[in-house]
């Protein structure tokens, strides 16, 4: 983590330091996305990184073609007809499994002598492969690695972008497996159930007359104390499916911003429109300039 993002912040002084006026315009948005992809291809992948990002590659595009699809009225069948749209994803997605089919290959032909794949995710995977009944299928290796990705990446990516202003995931869905009572609701068997996580954070009711003002001074006797509902901070989802990448992404976020605060100041640039938009997670539509400046040359 902190190597990825020391080679970042290092790569921006220079560029400052560069400029006339000692200060450079950062695509902030962009940068992140970045950092965020290494350091989940680096823990996911260690030593096969460079294949590892390939195949994450051919995984943002697929997921920005099915996210474009989504929004389309959707026919039964059609996922199956050879549209333009359709050859494209089959062709992204063979290329992904095909990367991350050479990456664990590779690692199977260099089991080294302590009999271990090795300790980044896909090592630790394998390593349970050859235990009994938790055994992982190549398979479900790969569809782990795709998870890992999926929900680590942008997530961390849009939370370093907003912050202190908006949560990354901004709503969550449930579906009812039985007729339920919610409150005075009754929730037929089926029903597609909506949790509207930025409203519930910017809820009086909850924060109180300040819910719309950047305190974190709430937080000074921990998150089930901010708020008067100890689970009234649902950025990272409560109970049984929580977010399982919550430690991992409070110590990236951590990490990441205190290695850039402690090198730069910094401002918004005047280019900067705020328009945030919901693409599966809430992301800076035209992007975040931001000017920096290095506190030290
Ligand atoms: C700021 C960053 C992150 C936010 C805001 C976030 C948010 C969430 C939320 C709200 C859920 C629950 C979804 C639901 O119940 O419908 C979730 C689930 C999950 N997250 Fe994260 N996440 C973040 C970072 C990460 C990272 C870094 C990883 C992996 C390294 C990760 C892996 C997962 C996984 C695997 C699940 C599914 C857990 C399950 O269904 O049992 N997340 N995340």
């Amino acid at each position: 983590m902190a190597a990825c993002t020391i080679s970042m912040v290092d790569e921006w002084k220079r560029k400052a330091i560069e400029a006339k006026d000692k200060s450079k315009t950062i695509e902030m948005a962009e940068e992140f996305k970045e950092l965020t992809a290494n350091i989940i291809a680096h823990t996911s992948f260690g030593t096969s990184f460079a294949h590892g990002r390939e195949a994450f590659k051919a995984q943002t595009e697929l997921q920005m073609l099915c996210a474009a699809s989504s929004s389309d009225i959707f026919i039964p069948g059609t996922q199956y007809l050879p549209t333009k749209s359709n050859l494209e994803i089959w062709k992204l997605d063979r290329k992904m499994k095909k990367s991350l089919k050479c990456i664990i290959e590779s690692r199977l032909n260099s089991q080294s002598d302590n009999f271990s794949y090795g300790d980044d995710l896909l090592g630790i995977m394998m390593d349970t492969k050859n235990d009994g009944p938790d055994k992982l299928k190549m398979n479900e290796i790969m569809e782990e690695c795709k998870t890992f990705f999926f929900a680590g990446h942008e997530t961390t990516s849009n939370w370093l972008v907003w912050t202190v202003l908006y949560c990354p995931a901004i709503e969550l869905e449930r579906m009812a497996s039985k007729d339920m009572k919610l409150g005075n609701l009754m929730i037929p068997k089926g029903t597609c159930i909506k949790i509207p996580i930025t409203m519930i954070h910017r809820s009086t009711k909850y924060w109180g007359e300040d819910a719309n003002e950047f305190n974190p001074m709430r937080f000074i006797n921990g998150v089930s104390k901010a708020a008067n509902h100890p689970n009234a901070l649902l950025a990272f989802s409560v109970g049984p499916r929580n977010c399982i990448g919550q430690n991992f992404a409070m110590l990236e976020a951590k990490t990441v911003m205190s290695l850039i605060l402690q090198r730069f100041s910094w401002s918004l640039s005047p280019e900067y429109q705020h328009a945030p938009v919901n693409n599966l997670t809430l992301q800076p539509q035209h992007g975040l300039p931001i000017i920096i400046k290095p506190l030290q040359f």
